[in-house]
C-alpha cells in the first residue's frame, strides 16, 4: 500500500473519538472454553454484547504466528506484485476499497474462500516459489479455528437449551458452507498526528453478515465495538486469544436473542495492524429463519425466512454501515430507524 501525503488522505473518513483512555472496553467478557460454565457465559456474552474474547483454546500459537508471517511477507511485496492478486471479485487482493459500493478505508487485504479450490489461484501465483507454504499456513490455521468455532456454537446451543446441539454448528460444518477468510493489513499512518483528536477509519462500522466471525490480530490496537447505548469502546489487543462476533445470520436464527455487533477499526499512527478473520457462513441454499424452539408464538417471530444466497446478494448491494437485516424483519422499521449509522463521519 502506497504511503500517502496528507492531502491525499482527504478521500478517507476521519472521526472524532473520546480520549483513548476513557473508552477502553474494560468489561469485555472473557470466556475460558474449558470452563464447565462456558455454555452459559457464551449465551450471556452473545445476548449482552454479541462479542467476547475466547481464551484457553487449542489453536496452536505457532499456527497463528506462521500465518501472520505469511501475511507480512505478502503485504511487504511491491504494489505491482500485490495487484496481481486483485482486484477482489470479491476474492483476492484489495487496497483501500472495501466491497463494490464505494466504501474506503486505510486498509489492504486478501479475501479468500475457505474452499481452496475457489478462486485462489491468482493469490497463490503471487507467492511464486512458495505458494504451498502460504496455502498450508492458511489451511492449518483455518482447520483449527473452524473446530473451535463448531465447539463454540455447540456450547451456545447447550446454553440456549436447544436440540440437537449441532443445530447451529452443522450450518458452518457443512462441506458446502459458504465461509470466507480475510487477512487485513492496516499500515501505520504518521500523517494522523497532525489531525489532533481525530482518527482515521481503517475499516468502517458494520456488522458481519455470516453466523459467526473469529478474529485474531497482532498486538496492535484499533478494533472498536459499539455497545447497546451506542458508545464505541476500544478492544485491547491480545495476539494469543480470539475475539468472536455474532453475525446477522445468528441473530436471525436466535430470533434476536443474540445480536450481531457493530464494529470498526481505526488506523494507528505508528504501528501496523495485521488481523485474520474466519467468517463462518451457511451453504448458499440454506434457509435462514428463527429456530422454532426459540419462538414461543408465531407472532413473536421477528424475521422472514430467506436463503443465505438471498442475504449475501442483498449484502453485496449494500454499503458497510447499512442495516442489512432491516428488509428481512417481519415488522419493517421506518427508514429513519433503519439507518443505524448515526456517527458523524467527516472527510478531512
Ligand atoms: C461493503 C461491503 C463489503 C462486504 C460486502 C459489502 O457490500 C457489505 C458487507 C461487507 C462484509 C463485512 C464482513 C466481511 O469482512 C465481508 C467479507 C462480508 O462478508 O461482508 C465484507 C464484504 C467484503 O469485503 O467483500
Ligand atoms: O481487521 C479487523 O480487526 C476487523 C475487520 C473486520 O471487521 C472485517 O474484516 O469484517
Ligand atoms: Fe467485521
Amino acid at each position: 500500500m502506497v504511503v500517502l501525503s496528507q492531502s491525499a488522505l482527504e478521500h478517507f473518513s476521519v472521526i472524532k473519538t473520546y480520549k483513548p483512555s476513557s473508552c477502553v472496553f474494560s468489561e469485555i467478557p472473557v470466556i475460558d472454553i474449558k470452563n464447565p460454565e462456558a455454555k452459559s457465559h457464551i449465551v450471556k456474552a452473545c445476548e449482552e454484547y454479541g462479542f467476547f474474547k475466547l481464551i484457553n483454546h487449542d489453536v496452536p500459537l505457532e499456527f497463528m504466528a506462521s500465518l501472520e508471517a505469511q501475511a507480512v511477507k505478502f503485504f511487504n511485496l511491491s504494489q505491482s506484485e500485490k495487484d496481481k492478486a486483485g482486484p477482489p471479485d470479491p476474492y483476492g487482493y484489495g487496497s483501500k476499497r472495501i466491497g463494490p459500493n464505494g466504501d474506503v478505508g486505510w486498509i489492504e487485504y486478501l479475501l479468500l474462500n475457505t474452499n481452496p479450490e475457489i478462486n485462489c489461484q491468482k493469490t497463490l501465483a503471487v507467492f511464486k516459489d512458495s505458494p504451498q507454504i502460504f496455502r498450508s499456513a492458511v489451511e492449518k490455521y483455518i482447520t483449527e479455528v473452524k473446530k473451535m468455532a463448531y465447539e463454540v456454537l455447540e456450547l451456545a446451543a447447550d446454553g440456549l437449551r436447544i436440540e440437537p446441539r449441532n443445530v447451529l454448528s452443522k450450518l458452518i460444518r457443512d462441506e458446502k458452507s459458504d465461509s470466507c477468510f480475510r487477512l487485513n493489513h492496516y499500515p501505520p499512518c504518521p500523517e494522523l498526528q497532525t489531525l489532533s483528536g481525530r482518527n482515521l477509519i481503517g475499516f468502517g462500522e458494520h456488522t458481519d453478515p455470516q453466523i459467526i466471525s473469529v478474529l485474531r490480530s497482532n498486538n496492535t490496537s484499533g478494533l472498536q465495538i459499539c455497545l447497546r447505548d451506542d458508545t464505541w469502546v476500544s478492544v485491547p489487543p491480545d495476539h494469543s486469544s480470539f475475539f468472536l462476533f455474532v453475525g446477522d445470520a445468528l441473530q436471525v436464527l436466535t430470533n434476536g436473542r443474540f445480536q450481531s455487533v457493530k464494529h470498526r477499526v481505526l488506523a494507528d499512527t505508528m504501528k501496523s495492524r495485521i488481523s485474520m478473520i474466519y467468517f463462518g457462513g451457511p451453504p448458499l441454499n440454506e434457509k435462514i429463519a428463527p429456530l422454532p424452539s426459540l419462538v414461543s408464538k408465531e407472532e413473536d417471530c421477528l424475521y422472514k425466512e430467506f436463503t443465505w444466497c438471498e442475504y449475501k446478494y442483498s449484502a453485496y448491494k449494500s454499503k458497510l454501515a447499512d442495516f442489512r437485516l432491516g428488509q428481512f424483519e417481519k415488522n419493517v422499521r421506518s427508514n429513519q430507524n433503519q439507518n443505524q449509522n448515526q456517527n458523524h463521519i467527516s472527510p478531512i
